[in-house]
């Protein structure tokens, strides 16, 4: 059984950018509270930027960050100090502002190879399930706290996108693709498995590009046959979307 799906419409990004800074740090408290840590699973793209009001007070000295654990939801295959990387656009633009300890950040292992990325991330998260350190869902998959994720105009999730068959993959935890539509091609990415395992998931939209993929995945415009992947995204627990006035345009 899947959660509940929330829809949060805000004026502006900048009221979007406070708002996930308060439901982040309300579900860190929270499962700080309950389970001793939090783990936190991180997009590419505009999203980092729009997490930045959480590394500034007052949300960032609420936040208990030594009990942080952070995971990306897909990754480009290229070094970790490349300018294309999904690991340096968050340490530069989040995680280098806030005292997460290092040992908890898992990034990918760069090797020129996307399938042996994904095979290795994938082992890096079935060791940190057996250590109890990932809860395991019901589902046979782990459990994570948060998705943080972004939307792509044409629908994609993580590295889900439309007419590429890693969206139907159901045993993988992690898989991998090497012609993505969005540059660059090689990447690695949670399966739909994992992401809706996980409690809570955030789809983050503030742009008028993404307004279309919006409408469909809350059931306003019709749905193509297959749906967009971004439509079939559940958490848990609850989803929530937050959105700009721009990418709600399409909901009325
Ligand atoms: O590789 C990436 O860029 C991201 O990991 C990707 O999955 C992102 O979340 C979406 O593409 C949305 O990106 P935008 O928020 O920039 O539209």
């Amino acid at each position: 059984s899947q959660g509940k799906i929330n829809v949060r419409k805000f004026k502006s990004e900048e009221d979007v950018a406070v708002a996930l800074a308060n439901y982040t740090a309300n579900l860190s408290e929270k499962y700080i509270k309950e389970k001793g840590s939090f783990s936190c699973v991180l997009s590419g793209g505009t999203l980092i930027d729009t997490l930045r009001k959480l590394v500034q007070p007052p949300y960032s000295k609420k936040v208990d960050w030594s009990k942080w654990l952070i995971f990306w939801l897909d990754e480009r295959v290229v070094p970790l100090d490349d300018p294309l990387s999904n690991y340096k656009l968050a340490l530069d633009g989040f995680l280098s502002k806030v005292p997460i300890p290092k040992k908890n950040i898992y990034p990918i292992k760069y090797y020129k190879s996307a399938k042996k990325v994904a095979l290795y991330y994938e082992t890096r998260l079935k060791k940190l399930v057996h250590k109890k350190i990932i809860p395991l869902s019901s589902t046979g998959f782990p459990k994570f706290d948060l998705f943080l994720n972004g939307v792509g105009p044409d629908g994609h999730v993580a590295s889900l996108f439309p007419n590429r068959p890693q969206r139907y993959e159901k045993k993988r935890w992690v898989t991998f693709i090497t012609d993505s539509p969005k540059p660059p091609p090689p990447r690695i990415t949670f399966t739909f498995p994992v992401i809706n395992s996980g409690s809570h998931v955030a789809m983050v939209v503030t742009d008028a590009a993404e307004a279309n993929a919006v409408a469909i995945a809350l059931g306003v415009l019709p749905e193509p046959k297959p749906t967009l992947p971004c439509a079939e995204v559940k958490g848990k627990e609850e989803t929530t979307w937050f959105l700009d006035k721009d990418a709600a345009s399409k909901l009325n």
